[in-house]
Order: C-alpha cells, then sequence, then structure tokens
C-alpha cells in the first residue's frame, strides 16, 4: 500500500457507470452470480436486454453436513437453472466450500474465540464473490463479472501508477444499499464488475421479475450468514467452538445469573440474556455492556444508553480502502472529514479519521456525536458523499 496519492475531492464526482454505457456489449462477455434470488435473475435479464452475451456461474461453498433442514443450496440451484433456462443463458456451476473454510470461516470461528462479533459477509466479498469467482469467471472468457447487489460503481479511471480502477457507489434504493458489505472489495475488481440492479429500487426489480415471469419473483430474500444460511445459531457454532459457561455479573459488580458462552452474545444486546426480575433493580430491560474476557464474565447493566455503551472514538485497523491508498487527507493534521457507518443500516454518522500507522492500514475515528454499542469486530465503513471509500474491522472504543 503506497501513500503517495494524487487523488483529490473533484475524484469523488466521477459519475455512475450504467450498463449502457459499456462500449460494443455484443462482443463483451459478463458472467453473472445466480444465487436463484431474485436481485440476480433480474440482473441477468437486465445484461440480455442490453445485449451483453450473459452467462451465469453458480457457487456452492458450503458442504452440508446432515444435507436435513438447512440444505437451501440445491433449491437454489434448481431456481438458479430454471431462470437461466427461461431466459437462455448457459449456468456453470463451481464449488469454492474449500475456499470459504480456509478464507472466511476459519477466520470467523478465531474472532467469536477472541470475543469479538465478526461480519462474514463482509469477506466473503473480499475473498470469494470478487476474488475466487471473478478469477474463475476469467477462465470462461468474461470481460466482467455481474452481482444482484444493490451498489453502484463509477466509471474507470487511472491510478498515478497505472491501475485502472473504480469508486465503489452506494445503491439507489437507500434502504437496500449493500456497499457496507463490499467496502473490502478493491476498486481493480470493482472495475471489473456490473451491478444492473444498483440503479433500481427494490420494487422495481420484483416487477422485472414478475414482467419476465420468473420463478424467482416472489422468492424470499435470503437471510442468515452468506453461504451458511439460517440456522439456530447458537447450536451452529457450539458445533466448532466449545461453549465456556460463566457469570453474568451487573455494571456494579453483583452476580445475577449464568451465561452459557460469552461468544453468544453481542454488545447492546437486549434480548436473550436470560436475566429475570432481579431483586432490588427496577423493572428495566438489561443490556449486553461489556464481554470480560480474562474472568469469562458478561457484564450487564440497565438503560439503553447506558454510559458503558456510549463511545466518541475506535480505532479500526486491517483497513481495506477501495482505491488500494489511504486518502491523503488522514495522514493531515485536521483529518479525513467523512461520513461513516459502524453497523449495516445506521444512518451516516459525522466523523473525522486519522491514520494510526504509516501505511494508513489503521486509523482513529472520532465521531461529531457518541455512538452507541460500538462492536469490536465489526467494520467501520466510511463515505464521501455517493463514494464508499473503503473502512477496516473494529479493534477498540473509548
Ligand atoms: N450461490 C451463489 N452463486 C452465485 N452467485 C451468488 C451466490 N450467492 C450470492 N451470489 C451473488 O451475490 C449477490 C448478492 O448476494 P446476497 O446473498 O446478498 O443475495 P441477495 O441480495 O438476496 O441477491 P439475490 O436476490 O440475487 O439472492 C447475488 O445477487 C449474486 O449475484
Amino acid at each position: 500500500m503506497t501513500t503517495s496519492t494524487g487523488f483529490d475531492n473533484n475524484a469523488y464526482n466521477l459519475p455512475a457507470l450504467r450498463l449502457s454505457d459499456v462500449p460494443n456489449p455484443a462482443q463483451t462477455r459478463v458472467v453473472v452470480g445466480m444465487s436463484g434470488g431474485v436481485d440476480s435473475s433480474v440482473s441477468a435479464v437486465l445484461l440480455q436486454q442490453a445485449g451483453f452475451q450473459v452467462e451465469g456461474l453458480f457457487m456452492k461453498n458450503w458442504e452440508e453436513d446432515d444435507g436435513t433442514e438447512y440444505c437451501t443450496a440445491m433449491e437454489d440451484l434448481a431456481d438458479a437453472q430454471a431462470v437461466c433456462d427461461k431466459i437462455g443463458i448457459n449456468l456453470h456451476t463451481a464449488n469454492f466450500a474449500m475456499e470459504y473454510w480456509d478464507r472466511v470461516f476459519e477466520h470467523f470461528l478465531a474472532e467469536y474465540q477472541a470475543g469479538r462479533t465478526p461480519n462474514p459477509d463482509i469477506l466473503c466479498n473480499k475473498e470469494i464473490k470478487f476474488k475466487a469467482f471473478l478469477d474463475y469467471a476469467v477462465t470462461l472468457g468474461a470481460d466482467y463479472i455481474a452481482t444482484g447487489h444493490y451498489t453502484r460503481r463509477s466509471v474507470n479511471y487511472t491510478r498515478e501508477d497505472g491501475l485502472e480502477v473504480a469508486h465503489l457507489m452506494r445503491g439507489l434504493d437507500n434502504n437496500k444499499d449493500q456497499s457496507y458489505f463490499l467496502h473490502a472489495v478493491g476498486g481493480d475488481k470493482i472495475a471489473k464488475t456490473l451491478f444492473p440492479v444498483g440503479e433500481l429500487e427494490k420494487p422495481e426489480v420484483r416487477r422485472i421479475a414478475e414482467e419476465h415471469d420468473l420463478i424467482t419473483a416472489k422468492k424470499k430474500d435470503s437471510t442468515g450468514i452468506c453461504f451458511i444460511g439460517e440456522r439456530r445459531f447458537k447450536d451452529f457454532l457450539q458445533q466448532y467452538l466449545p461453549a465456556k459457561p460463566g457469570n453474568i455479573v451487573t455494571d456494579d459488580g453483583i452476580t445475577i445469573g449464568k451465561h452459557d458462552g460469552l461468544m453468544y452474545y453481542t454488545l447492546g444486546q437486549r434480548g436473550g440474556i436470560g436475566i429475570g426480575g432481579v431483586k432490588d433493580r427496577p423493572e428495566e430491560p438489561w443490556f449486553v455492556l461489556q464481554k470480560d474476557l480474562s474472568n469469562n464474565e458478561l457484564i450487564v447493566g440497565q438503560g439503553h444508553d447506558h454510559p458503558m455503551l456510549l463511545s466518541q472514538r475506535l480505532t479500526a485497523y486491517k483497513l481495506d480502502w477501495v482505491e488500494r491508498i489511504a486518502p491523503a487527507a488522514i495522514f493531515s493534521e485536521q483529518g479525513l472529514k467523512c461520513m461513516a457507518k459502524t453497523r449495516y443500516r445506521q444512518p451516516d454518522q459525522s466523523c473525522t479519521v486519522f491514520a494510526d500507522s504509516d501505511d494508513g492500514s489503521r486509523v482513529k475515528v472520532i465521531f461529531d456525536e457518541p455512538q452507541r454499542a460500538v462492536t469490536p469486530g465489526q467494520s467501520a465503513v466510511f463515505y464521501i458523499g455517493e463514494v464508499c471509500l473503503g473502512g477496516g474491522v473494529i479493534e477498540s472504543f473509548e
């Protein structure tokens, strides 16, 4: 990572790339990630309508252990195949289960074990969808890949060192914007990707699917962890990590119950703490305030905005800047004034970012307003206007 960027604020105003801006669609091969969901189905239709040579690729990245209730992959593949048959495109399949395990899942477990709350979908996008998938698509002759993410990208531009990159931009549908999950994907990869539904609102996407009589038109949006899906989280995690029960202790040091393992709890969490009424305490909800790893204690308190849950500064590490170069302003005395989200769906928060390492791979962030439940392991993601600059993993807060 170098810091000698000539990048200035004007560069954040590059226009979004539309499908109609791509030259020679008839000579351009696009491989779409077909998940068996409505967004990728409509992406394929839009690419086809724009005149591209379109092919689909379904990935299977998780091997079912029991092949029973959670096994939706076969159903998703069948839906992806049905959509491809309907619109007349070829569907390839690939299995990246080994890559997913090595590059995403092991890290996910290690983070839980260290008391943090990781976001595997971010790593999955970086390591699988925009690496393993992209590399494979290139072997199929792809000029671009496409996904059904609700994000946009700018036109390409050339960095000082000659690398062709594009900005990652928020999806037009504010409710669905997925740029938070894609912030760790490099701009060189974004430059090779098309996001056909990024310019649309979700109801419009469903309307297009219905108009084309696609089997996925009414399919419900996927939830749960990428590729692993929706499971009873506690049972799932227990298969891989030993649970270590311990005490639940109040913020003033009184033991009031037992927890079944710190990894099952998230800072700021209200439900599921398993504490009923506590003697001499008001009948108010309890919230997780801290995980004390060294004593294996879960520290709880009352009040949604308990002072232990509020912080105005954080440190983030493993920064991934979309441009692959840290913005010069983070090295200046004034820092970089921008917007941030410390979790998906959080409204933008105004902040200033300062480099905390020579290469900008670690930063300190100072928010204008105190933030609730900043959670180590989750990501802080930075924006200027429509452009997502990148982000890093939250290490600590104060
Ligand atoms: N198993 C898969 N095989 C190929 N591509 C996939 C797969 N899962 C996800 N993708 C790609 O990543 C995009 C975003 O995936 P995500 O899991 O967020 O689904 P989504 O937003 O519900 O989209 P969709 O409605 O297409 O499932 C998908 O639209 C698709 O292009």
